[in-house]
């Protein structure tokens, strides 16, 4: 009996063991060097890898997010570690922290998701980014706001260029979106003028990569995951209008470059390769080697016809250029999607974690056992 005892004490000891979370290893920094930051909407696509790199860098960071579009397991591999920290909050309340930069992502952004509740959109993009600045403001720390390429609405001027003001619809299903982010850089530009805020403005062009949510509606995720499963790919309108996209990696270096850059005009992020969306779906299906068909549906009110950043200004100021090749992108992404298909329980874990991060600038690793190599 007593033997039987020991071997179910030694098996409790085994599986606590096993449950150890093991983390990757970020860099040391000194306290003169390590920064406190914040990430609104650190759980969501784009606030999560941007969290993975400043972790890796060293630094303390601090990820508020309301889980509207977010999601804690785009995290989770950091929870409990001594530098990071999860708030659950909705920016649309004050927040008070000690922080030296703000970065300022809160916000849904796929199309579907800003529009099923546009009161809430512009809450998040008008007194959201005002209770951040606001915060930027007491405690003195630089803030970067994640605007957007549909500040240019419908563009008339091709490429976008930062100086070219747009062509918004303000009384439209996008408005809430488009306006509110527009409204969110004049906020910006006050507070530097009258309160002296450090700012950075980044316009961010259509992104994709790993960790979309498969419900996210946008273009690459929707068109990925039909061709994977043989449907219909389903092309608004007639396929013409032209988006051009970035790899999120790329954006994430970008948003690094220009927080940390003297550049606080409104800045373009994005990558130039410009395809018409039925080009589009027929490169995702001839990558996947899929036998779905295409299948045109209404086009969406006011659905830019064009879309393609000039980047001239990023290329300048920060010596930043897209590095990732739309192939690439796209692998990596259709093995996102191909294992988030596979998952059928919550024990099987699908968690992303991009590894070639771990081998840049000499950060030695040690990698969780969940984290599949994509
Ligand atoms: O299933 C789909 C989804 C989208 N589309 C089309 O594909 C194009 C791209 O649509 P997405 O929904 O991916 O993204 P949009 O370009 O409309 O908006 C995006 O712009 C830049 C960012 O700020 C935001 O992430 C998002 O608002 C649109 O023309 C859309 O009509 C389809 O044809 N089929």
């Amino acid at each position: 009996q007593q033997e039987e005892r020991i071997q179910a004490l030694e098996k409790r000891i085994k599986d606590l063991e096993d449950r150890q979370q093991t983390f990757p290893e970020v860099k040391y920094l000194t306290y003169k060097d390590r920064k406190r930051i914040l990430v609104t909407g650190g759980a969501g696509f784009v606030g999560s890898h941007l969290v993975d790199r400043l972790m890796l860098e060293g630094h303390e960071v601090i990820v508020a997010d309301n889980f509207f579009t977010g999601r804690k397991r785009n995290i989770e591999h950091w929870i409990g570690h001594e530098n990071f920290e999860l708030v659950h909050h909705d920016i649309v309340t004050p927040l008070f922290l000690e922080v030296d930069q703000i970065y300022h992502l809160a916000s849904p952004a796929s199309p579907p998701h800003y529009m099923y509740n546009p009161v809430k959109t512009i809450k998040v993009n008008s007194i959201g980014t005002i209770n951040m600045l606001g915060l930027a403001r007491r405690v003195r720390a630089r803030l970067l706001f994640s605007s957007t390429s549909e500040v240019y609405g419908d563009p008339e001027v091709h490429p976008q260029t930062e100086s070219y003001f747009g062509n918004v619809n303000p009384f439209g299903p996008r408005s809430c979106y488009d306006e509110s982010k527009r409204v969110a850089e004049a906020m910006c530009y006050a507070y530097a003028q009258q309160e002296g805020i450090s700012i950075r403005i980044a316009r961010i062009f259509n992104t994709y990569g790993p960790r979309m949510h498969m419900n996210d509606g946008r273009v690459v995720s929707n068109f990925v995951l039909q061709a994977l499963q043989n449907e219909p790919i389903t092309i608004y309108g007639n396929g013409q209008q032209t988006r051009s996209f970035q790899y999120v990696s790329d954006l994430v270096d970008g948003l690094i470059a220009l927080m940390n850059s003297n550049y606080s005009k409104p800045m373009n992020l994005g990558n130039p390769d410009e395809y018409t969306i039925e080009q589009f779906a027929t490169k995702i299906k001839d990558i996947i080697g899929s036998k779905a068909t295409l299948e045109y549906k209404d086009a969406l009110v006011d659905d830019p016809k064009q879309r393609r950043p000039d980047i001239t200004l990023a290329k300048t100021w920060l010596n930043w250029s897209p590095k990732v090749t739309i192939a690439e992108g796209l692998n990596k992404t259709i093995e996102y999607f191909r294992n988030e298909l596979l998952v059928h329980h919550h024990s099987e874990r699908n968690l992303f974690f991009p590894k070639e991060w771990l081998h840049s600038s000499g950060i030695k690793t040690t990698i969780p056992k969940d984290h599949k190599e994509l």
